[in-house]
C-alpha cells in the first residue's frame, strides 16, 4: 500500500459529514444513493496472483458493511488483508465476485461508486509535506469535487477535534510522525467521503493521540454517521473503535462478529489458581486430568492456569483438596482479543495487543 486512494467528486452542496449536526446522511443523492443500501456489500471476491500455481490472496471472500458502522478488519500477515481492500477500491482487478459501494455496482462506473469514498492507506506517505496542514485539507478537498471555501468551517472543526489547530499553518514536513498521521487523517476527511478506509490510522501515534482520534472516529460515525472500514494490527484499537470484526486467515473470512459475541463465543472456562502448597506433584497430577496452559512461580507461591467449566472444576477442587492445597487466589481468565485471534488463526503474527502505539 501508500497510496491515498481518493477515487470520487463531490460537489459542495452534497452531504457533509462534518458539518454541526448533519441529518442528511444516506439521503438519495445525485450518484443515485438510495439510503435503505448498505455503504459496502462485497459479494464472492477472489483474487490469484502469479497464474494457476500462483497465491491465492483473497478466496471467495463476502461481506455487507452499514452505514454508520465501523468494521474491522484482522488477520495475521500475508492473510490477505491488503489485497482484499485494494480490491474493494478498485485498485487490484479481481478475478471474481462484486463490489457495492451505496448500492451502485463499481464495474458499472467506477466515478459514481466512489463518489463518497476515500482511504488512508500507509498514513503519513499520503499528504504533501510542503504544504501546511490547512492547505493539504484544502487540496485535498478540491481533488475530492468540493470548493475548499465552502467547507473552510468543518475544516477548522476537524484541525480542532483533532488537535491540529496550533499547527494548521505549519508545514506538514515540520510535524512529528504522529501529528503527520493525525493530517493525513483530515486530509481524509476533508472531502466529505461517507465511506473511509484506514490502514493502521494509530501507527506512530503516542497514546493521547491515538486516543483523540479513536474519539473522534467512533463520534463520526455515531454522531455523523461515517462509515469507517480498519485494518489495524493494534487489538486495543480495534476493541475500542470498532462495532464489528472480520478476521481473515489464508485469504478467507475465518470470523464476522461483534467483539462482545467474539469473546462470548471464545470464552474457554480458564481457571487462574494461586497457592503457596502448590507443588510440582500437584501441578503433574492436574495435568494428567486437565488442560493445563500455564504455571508460573512468584516467590513461595505457584500458579496455574487450567481449562476447567462446569462440573470439571470441582472436580480439580478435589484433587486440590486431596493434595492439601489451600488455595490461596482463584480467578476466571476472561479471553482476550488477541486470543480469539490466535485461536481463529493460529498465528500471533497479525497483532500488537499491547504494545505502544507506533509498533506494527
Ligand atoms: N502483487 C502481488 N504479487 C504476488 N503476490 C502477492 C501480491 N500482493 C500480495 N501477494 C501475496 O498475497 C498474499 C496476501 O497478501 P496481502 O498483502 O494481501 O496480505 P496482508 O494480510 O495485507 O498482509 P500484511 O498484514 O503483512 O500486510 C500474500 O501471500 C502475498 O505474498
Amino acid at each position: 500500500m501508500g497510496q491515498r486512494a481518493s477515487t470520487g467528486r463531490r460537489s459542495s452542496s452534497e452531504t457533509d459529514p462534518l458539518s454541526e449536526g448533519s441529518d442528511e446522511r444516506g439521503q438519495s443523492s445525485e450518484s443515485g444513493q438510495d439510503n435503505a443500501d448498505p455503504a459496502l456489500v462485497v459479494d464472492g471476491i477472489s483474487k490469484r496472483f502469479g497464474g494457476d500455481d500462483g497465491v491465492l490472496a483473497v478466496d471467495d471472500v463476502s461481506f455487507r458493511v452499514d452505514r454508520g458502522s465501523v468494521v474491522g478488519l484482522l488477520g495475521p500477515n500475508g492473510a490477505g488483508k491488503t489485497t482484499l481492500i485494494k480490491s474493494v477500491l478498485g485498485m487490484v482487478l479481481p478475478d471474481d465476485g462484486s463490489v457495492q459501494v451505496f448500492g451502485s455496482d463499481v464495474t458499472d462506473g467506477r466515478r459514481t461508486a466512489y463518489a463518497d469514498v476515500d482511504a488512508m492507506l500507509e498514513g503519513a506517505r499520503n499528504d504533501y509535506w510542503r504544504l501546511t496542514v490547512r492547505e493539504n485539507l484544502r487540496y485535498f478537498a478540491t481533488i475530492s469535487g468540493v470548493d475548499p471555501d465552502s467547507v473552510a468551517d468543518r475544516h477548522e472543526r476537524l484541525l480542532d477535534r483533532l488537535d491540529l489547530s496550533e499547527y494548521a499553518d505549519t508545514p506538514v514536513r515540520n510535524l512529528s510522525r504522529g501529528m503527520k498521521q493525525k493530517v493525513s487523517l483530515a486530509s481524509v476527511l476533508a472531502g466529505g467521503a461517507e465511506l473511509v478506509f484506514l490502514d493502521e490510522p494509530t501507527l506512530g501515534l503516542d497514546i493521547e493521540s491515538s486516543r483523540t482520534l479513536r474519539t473522534e472516529l467512533k463520534r463520526l460515525a455515531r454522531e455523523e454517521g461515517l462509515t469507517i472500514f480498519v485494518s489495524s494490527h493494534n487489538m486495543s484499537v480495534i476493541e475500542d473503535v470498532c462495532d464489528r470484526v472480520i478476521v481473515m486467515s489464508d485469504g478467507q473470512v475465518v470470523a464476522d462478529d461483534s467483539v462482545d459475541a467474539l469473546l462470548t463465543e471464545a470464552d474457554r472456562d480458564l481457571v487462574r489458581i494461586e497457592s503457596s502448597d502448590l507443588d510440582a506433584a500437584t501441578v503433574q497430577t492436574l495435568r494428567s486430568q486437565f488442560e493445563v496452559t500455564e504455571t508460573a512461580e512468584s516467590g513461595q507461591r505457584v500458579r496455574v492456569d487450567v481449562r476447567a467449566g462446569g462440573r470439571d472444576l470441582y472436580a480439580v477442587m478435589d484433587v486440590l483438596r486431596e493434595a492439601d492445597v489451600r488455595i490461596e487466589r482463584i480467578e476466571t481468565i476472561d479471553p482476550t482479543l488477541e486470543d480469539v485471534f490466535v485461536d481463529l488463526t493460529g498465528d500471533g503474527s497479525g497483532l500488537s495487543a499491547d504494545s505502544p502505539e507506533g509498533s506494527p
